[in-house]
């Protein structure tokens, strides 16, 4: 009796972080701004190449939760660990840098061609040669679906969808284990936006990453995930696979942002 395969999804997608292989582990995060309480005990653990999807209405702490990883934000109380080792304790430069972050508003360097953007951290931290460089960001550039021409255009010659490719190339050229994505897909039309996930998945499969990725749209949370984490007003509504989600909603406001 309580062997893993006699447990339902969600018992399974619930147990304690200690038996798996957690990349990132939260343990009773609490987070106040002021009187306001943003996040109140937050457990979880995610696993090493896992793709985690996060919803819920705006102002739940989704983004707060995200910031807690790449050490933006540290908790009141509690822990928050990457690769066990608590972010409190690491060297901030070097756990950013070897943490992708993609925000909805790119954030690409706009007097920078889209090749240097791209090859910004590389630069910080490998000696490429020029040859080597151009070859790296065409792969990076062609991995996102994007012409490694562009490399010489500017932020500004590009649209919103190409730049939120160029955005994900710039956190892909770091090599990290680990992305966060907050919206990432925000501001692009829907067929633009399906192609870019569909880039994604494959990416995250092919390289093993760990992703954790804020979104609105419980269509892509489903998609993408391999588990959703449902938020409200601070606290964890549901954390579960895509089809037990859909199929035993945890509770009202579940039930309800899978039926809309
Ligand atoms: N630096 C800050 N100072 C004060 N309050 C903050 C700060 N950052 C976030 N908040 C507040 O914390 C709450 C949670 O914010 P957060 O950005 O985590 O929500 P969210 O779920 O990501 O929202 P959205 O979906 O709208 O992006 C909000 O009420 C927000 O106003």
């Amino acid at each position: 009796m309580g062997s893993d395969a006699e447990k339902t999804t969600t018992e399974r997608a619930m147990s304690a972080p200690d038996d798996v292989d957690a990349i990132i582990e939260l343990d009773h995060v609490e987070k106040s701004f002021g009187d306001t309480a943003v996040l109140h005990g937050i457990d979880l653990a995610v696993r090493r190449g896992e793709f985690l999807t996060i919803v819920g209405r705006s102002g739940c702490g989704k983004t707060t939760l995200l910031k807690m990883v790449n050490a933006l934000e540290y908790p009141d109380s509690g822990r928050v660990l990457v690769n066990g080792e608590e972010v409190k304790e690491s060297n901030r430069v070097e756990l950013r840098r070897s943490i992708g972050y993609v925000i909805q508003s790119v954030g690409l360097f706009p007097n920078m061609t889209v090749g240097r953007n791209v090859a910004y951290v590389p630069r910080l931290t490998r000696a490429w040669s020029k040859g080597r460089e151009r070859l790296e960001v065409a792969r990076l550039l062609a991995a996102v679906g994007l012409d490694p021409e562009l490399a010489s255009r500017y932020p500004n010659e590009l649209s919103g969808g190409q730049r939120q490719r160029v955005g994900i190339a710039r956190a892909l050229a770091a090599e990290p284990l680990i992305m966060l994505m907050d919206e990432p897909f925000g501001a692009v039309d829907e067929i633009t936006r399906r192609s870019l996930q569909d880039e994604l998945l494959n990416l995250q499969r092919r390289l093993g990453l760990t992703i954790l990725l804020v979104t609105h749209d419980i269509r892509e949370a489903l998609k993408l995930g391999d588990r959703v984490l449902v938020m409200e007003e601070g606290r964890i509504a549901q954390l579960a696979e895509p089809d037990e989600l859909v199929s035993r909603p945890a509770d009202a406001f579940v039930e309800e942002l899978i039926g809309g």
